[in-house]
């Protein structure tokens, strides 16, 4: 029996770098059996979105400023724009069935609106922070660990791939990674170090993902059959 194929939904901000990663992992037989369904960015200009073209994969720009124009400027005019926001990227990423969605550089807090139908469909939802677990939560996680190691608050950082729950990047840590840091080294060389482990880990994140995914299914199967 051939093995399954499963379906990512790739959400962007930025140069998709990660993006191209799994990309190519899926062409490859690091992501055996996977392909990319769509890719969604909340920025028009994100490079990514060049990166799915040429792939041929399809791609959507939801933007979140029609939203807020459509609410007042207040507090909770914005929360009601984001969560009308989100309810639409959910809409959107569900009318392709995916297996799981996976944030690769995402730099949008989404809202129960999104979560809450992504777990009603069983679609989980995982990201790439380049913080280790509990440490740097949020946008700018590389430069915060870059000033704490010079101020000689710590000595290491990382990256993790984790599970994405309202608590921004306090889901359970799927794939984690240690980066050592090094005296008198740059932000950018950092960067640089940095990046390349996320390259390397959002697929191993993405795969251990889809088999935790196979197993459950096929769990639930073997459960099922059983009278
Ligand atoms: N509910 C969750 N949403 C998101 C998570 C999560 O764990 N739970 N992970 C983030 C990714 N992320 C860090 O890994 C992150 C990205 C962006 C922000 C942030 O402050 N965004 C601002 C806008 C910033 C900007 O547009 O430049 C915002 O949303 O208002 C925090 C964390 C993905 N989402
Ligand atoms: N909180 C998440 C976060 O800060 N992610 C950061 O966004 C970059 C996206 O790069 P890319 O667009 O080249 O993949 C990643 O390198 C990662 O450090």
């Amino acid at each position: 029996m051939s093995k399954p194929t499963y379906k990512l939904t790739v959400l962007i901000s930025g140069n998709g770098t990660n993006l191209q990663a799994l990309i190519d992992a899926c062409t490859s037989s690091a992501l055996p059996s996977t392909r990319i369904v769509r890719v969604i960015s909340n920025r028009k200009s994100a490079y990514g979105l060049t990166r799915a073209a040429t792939a041929s994969i399809p791609t959507a720009y939801h933007n979140l400023q029609p939203y807020k124009k459509q609410h007042p400027d207040t507090a909770d005019g914005i929360s009601a724009a984001r969560s009308a926001y989100d309810a639409d990227l959910a809409a959107l990423v569900l009318a392709d069935a995916p297996d799981l969605v996976v944030c690769a550089g995402w730099m949008h807090i989404l809202a129960p609106s999104f979560l809450t139908p992504l777990a009603a469909a069983e679609v989980p939802v995982i990201n790439l922070h380049p913080a280790l677990p509990g440490e740097f939560a949020g946008a700018g996680a590389i430069e915060r660990a870059w000033e704490a190691f010079r101020k000689g608050e710590v000595k290491k950082t990382g990256v993790m791939i984790h599970e994405v729950i309202a608590e921004v990047d306090a889901g359970r840590p799927i794939v984690v990674e240690e980066v050592k840091m090094r005296e008198g080294e740059t932000l950018e060389e950092l960067e640089e170090r940095m990046h390349k482990v996320e390259h390397g880990l959002i697929v191993e994140g993405t795969k251990r993902t889809l088999k935790e995914i196979e197993e459950r299914r096929t769990k639930r199967k073997s459960e099922g059959e059983v009278w």
